[in-house]
């Protein structure tokens, strides 16, 4: 009973459990499916404020690169030299050319290394021949054939950028033109730029928002990376290279920094250069993943934990009353039907409580009607059990309950070797006080004989009313002496105590016969016969007195 009981408790929590976990996962997968286009969003827009600081900081490192060679285009030393340079006859004076390209090195050195951003500086006439150079080896430059105006104001890139490997660096040329007083282009003055330089600012955009950024030229070749694992070395799979060329939109793919990551490229203006910037897909999308999954699996913890306290509450007050009730029940299988439960609240459980307690009142009435009625019966029982052993007159063993006396006790003789005497005794002449006095006295007489009788033998003694105005008295464990003697008491005690009527005292005698038990009795009809003759004997003999039949020997 009792696993059925609790099994009713953990059925509810089961069914609390699965009614609330369906939905709430279901609704999960579902909050789960639109945080996923969140989360992306999310990520784009930090690789945004990403590429818009580098942007920034490219646009400034680049303008103020271009202001320092501008402000060198227009220096005096450059323009006055290629002014002299170029003006005829000064051909033939090559100690004063070679005077003046020698100024013009010196002082693109003194520029150069005022400036960190500036690897080489290179003058050219206005036919593109090398004046001057900080570089003894210094890179052809191709300048344009015709300066528009804004190129003669911002500059001109003539190499964009590339790994340069006599700098070990990234590199980008610019080229300026070079003006004279009156405005004629007399030349152009080319800077070798080192993007290296910009890496610090990487660093430090880096520090702003969590990536990696990597500048690459037009041909996926690595200038610059943030990321210690990338380098000039570094070849871009095609598929990376395929995801370059989309720019501004957001794509996880095995990335250049990451293992897996999301990033995003971006064209920059300032310098011909693609941006690239990378975040862990690990640690950002993951990252948002886990911390949604721990939040949901808190949320849906916490709902299981109250459903579940919830569920055992409900289960606990459905499942006492009924422990109550089984309690009750089995008390009264085991036969205590003094039960009354307590009904507590008016629900179903409080009805079948009342019901219970209806059941168990009826019971218990009708067990004491039983109770009663099963008295009455052994009471009855007893009496005519009493009854059926009973002479109904006297009062004494009736004639049946002598012969099972006679039988045990022939049995014990039989086991134990027990003797024991049989007294047969017969009311003399009693037919006569029947006629002359009636049968009333004649029963007053048999009473009075059979309270003499009883009150003469021991209590392991017996006395029985054999029939009409015959008694038998069985004597245990005694021998024919001593039954002499007590037939003797009994026959002088009821002739001491005869009736007087009107006066007249009426005399009753006894006859008495004795016999003892034999060794060789079978029956209680041999010892019966033997007392009979014994009492035949003691008539004969003149009535009034004892006779024993001593033929033990
Ligand atoms: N009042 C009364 N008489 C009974 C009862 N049972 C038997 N009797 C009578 O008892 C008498 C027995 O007489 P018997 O034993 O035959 O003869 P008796 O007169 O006693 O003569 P002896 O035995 O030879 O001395 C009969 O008259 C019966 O009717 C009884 O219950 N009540």
């Amino acid at each position: 009973m009792k696993p059925d009981v609790y099994s009713i408790k953990s059925k509810l929590v089961v069914f609390a459990v699965i009614s609330t976990l369906l939905p709430t996962i279901g609704l999960g997968l579902l909050s789960f499916k639109q945080n996923e286009a969140l989360i992306n969003d999310s990520v784009t827009r930090e690789l945004r404020v990403l590429i818009d600081n580098i942007n920034r900081q490219l646009n400034k490192w680049s303008e103020e690169n271009m202001l320092a060679i501008r402000a060198l285009s227009t220096s005096n030393t450059v323009i006055e030299g290629l002014t002299v340079l170029q003006q005829p006859g000064t051909d033939n004076e090559l100690t004063d050319t070679k005077q003046i390209s020698s100024n013009m090195v010196d002082y693109l050195y003194s520029v150069q290394e005022k400036l960190d951003e500036i690897l080489e500086l290179t003058v050219f006439d206005h036919a593109g021949k090398i004046i001057a150079s900080s570089s003894n080896t210094p890179e052809v430059h191709k300048v344009p054939e015709k300066w528009t105006h804004a190129l003669l104001t911002s500059g001109v890139i003539a190499i964009p950028p590339v790994w340069n490997n006599h700098f070990a660096t990234a590199t980008v040329s610019i080229t300026f033109p070079v003006l004279s007083y009156d405005n004629q282009r007399i030349g152009a003055i080319a800077a070798t730029l080192d993007i290296g330089t910009f890496k610090s600012k990487l660093m430090e955009i880096k520090k702003l928002a969590a990536g990696e950024i990597t500048m690459l030229d037009h041909k996926g070749n690595v200038l610059l990376s943030s990321a210690p694992n990338v380098d000039h070395q570094t070849t871009l799979s095609s598929q990376q290279w395929e995801l370059m060329q989309m720019d501004e939109e957001s794509v996880t793919y095995e990335g250049l920094a990451y293992p897996q990551a999301i990033g995003l490229t971006y064209l920059s203006e300032a310098i011909p250069a693609v941006i690239l910037v990378e975040q862990n897909y690990y640690s950002s999308i993951q990252a948002a993943w886990i911390k949604l999954r721990d939040r949901f699996i808190e949320f849906v913890g916490m709902l299981v934990v109250i459903i579940t306290g919830v569920a055992l509450y409900m289960g606990h007050s459905i499942v006492t009353p009924l422990k109550r009730l089984i309690g009750a029940a089995r008390s009264i299988v085991e036969g205590n039907l003094d039960i009354q439960l307590p009904i507590r609240h008016k629900d179903e459980v409080g009805q079948l409580t009342d019901m219970f307690n209806h059941m168990t009142n009826s019971l218990r009435s009708q067990r004491t009607e039983i109770l009663a009625a099963n008295q009455a019966m052994q009471q009855q029982n007893q009496l005519l059990q009493k009854l059926s052993i009973t002479d109904g007159l006297t009062g004494l063993y009736n004639r049946n309950k002598l012969n099972v006396i006679l039988a045990e006790q022939l049995a014990r003789l039989k086991r134990h070797h027990r003797l024991f005497c049989l007294l047969m005794i017969d009311i003399d002449h009693f037919k006569n006080i029947n006629d002359e006095l009636g049968h009333i006295v004649g029963d007053k007489i048999l009473m009075m004989v059979a309270t003499v009788l009883l009150k003469s033998i021991r209590t392991i003694d017996y006395a029985a009313r054999y029939g009409g105005d015959e008694f038998m008295i069985v004597l245990t464990e005694t021998d024919l002496h001593a039954a002499s003697i007590i037939a003797e008491r009994i026959r002088a005690e009821v002739k001491a105590t005869c009736l007087t009527l009107e006066a007249h005292p009426l005399p009753i005698t006894l006859s008495i016969g004795i016999t003892q038990s034999h060794q060789t009795d079978t029956t209680a009809s041999d010892l019966i016969a033997r007392a009979d003759a014994a009492l035949y004997e003691a008539k004969r003999l003149g009535r009034d007195q004892v006779y024993c039949v001593d033929d033990a020997a």
